[in-house]
């Protein structure tokens, strides 16, 4: 097949084509936000007729952490509308037969039963740090069932949990809490520090999962046969969780990343920065019912996590 990966030098898209190289049996086609702007919409339609892939993998977003989502709310929602209506029409347009998306757990309800299942998209209020990004999310997956519905395609959406991994963004205010505190921690530990600021009261939960299980689960539900996807995500061709089912309180987390880095110092906590939703845990029965479950470990994770960040050089850190 000819798989079109939108935003392949990103953490997850990077982790994707790594996965579908080590496969080697399909063609694949890339571009960079410098090359095609998926914001762009006759720039996507020209890039579709010209290259025709079979797939796509939608991978390409605004992507943020609390912070960011709560100072950036426009950029947020209008990068991620237009890049998911842009490539999810101009795919259809095209005749692109498979489309796999992603969106992101902040989809549901900011007091969803926990663990959260599918069926609770759409029953509550939003967290308010991350509605408009999370709008958009929910568009995406409207968009896929819509086209499936009214035009018998076969657009897939996986909503994964917290994310983390080698190409993440370590920008110390921008990123997500992970490469966040492994950032800080590090470079505490450099000047020798006694102290560590963690934002918030350190008693939200969160979800961890590699970015290396991402793509595999990416792929999973990607190759799974057609009437295998909608008997599951049935009666409105929806979505299916991505987790490894497990959660960790903020401060458990920042213990288990300080051990690993070697942090030996005070851990505080700054609550009036936001926490965020109470706490986020995938119900990830659908998945695993069809036979996929997560690999990596969170400590061995980060453990990797930051051997890769110290492989890296300063300078060559993302910092958006
Ligand atoms: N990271 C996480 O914890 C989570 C991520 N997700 C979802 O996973 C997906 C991937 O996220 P992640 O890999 O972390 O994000 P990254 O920020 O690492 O990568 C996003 C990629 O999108 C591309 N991109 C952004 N804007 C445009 C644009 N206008 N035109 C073309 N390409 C664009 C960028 O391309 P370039 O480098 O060329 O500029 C970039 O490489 C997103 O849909 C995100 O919502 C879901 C849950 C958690
Ligand atoms: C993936 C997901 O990511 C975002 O939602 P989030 O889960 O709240 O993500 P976060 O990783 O930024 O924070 C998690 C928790 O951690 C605490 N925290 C402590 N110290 C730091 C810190 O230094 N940085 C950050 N970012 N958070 C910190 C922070 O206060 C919060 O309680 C949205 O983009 C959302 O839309 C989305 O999809």
């Amino acid at each position: 097949m000819k798989i079109f990966v939108a935003g392949h030098r990103g953490m997850v898209g990077g982790a994707i084509v790594k996965a579908l190289e080590a496969r080697g049996t399909d063609e694949l086609v890339t571009r960079t936000s410098a090359q095609l702007d998926l914001r762009e919409q006759s720039a996507v339609r020209e890039f579709f007729q010209q290259e025709k892939p079979d797939a796509v993998i939608l991978a390409a977003a605004k992507v943020g952490g609390i912070l960011a989502n709560n100072i950036y709310p426009a950029d947020f929602i209008y990068e991620n509308l237009m890049i998911e209506a842009n490539v999810i029409h101009q795919a259809y347009a095209a005749g692109v037969e498979r489309l796999l998306q992603l969106g992101s757990s902040c989809i549901y309800p900011q007091r969803a039963e926990q663990p959260m299942r599918e069926d609770a998209l759409l029953t509550g209020t939003l967290e308010p740090t991350n509605e408009p990004y999370a709008i958009a999310k929910i568009a995406g997956i409207k968009l896929c069932e819509s086209y499936n519905r009214q035009y018998g395609t076969d657009y897939r959406s996986v909503m994964p949990t917290n994310l983390y991994g080698p190409g993440d963004n370590f920008h110390p205010q921008n990123s997500h809490v992970l490469p966040a505190l492994i950032r800080r921690l590090h470079e505490a530990k450099l000047e020798g520090r006694d102290e560590v600021m963690i934002w918030g009261t350190g008693t939200p939960r969160r979800e961890f999962l590699h970015v290396d299980d991402m793509a595999a689960a990416s792929l999973f539900v990607m190759d799974l046969e057609k009437a295998t996807y909608e008997r599951e995500t049935a009666p409105m061709l929806s979505h299916i969780n991505v987790g490894c089912g497990t959660d960790v309180t903020i401060r458990e987390l920042a213990e288990t990343v300080a051990a690993v880095v070697g942090f030996g110092g005070t851990l505080a906590f700054d609550p009036s920065k936001p926490d965020g939703t109470p706490r986020k845990l995938m119900d990830v029965s659908r998945l695993t019912r069809l036979g996929w479950q997560a690999t990596i470990q969170l400590e061995d994770g980060i453990r990797q996590t930051y051997a890769w960040f110290l492989s890296q050089e300063k300078g060559s850190l993302r910092a958006k």
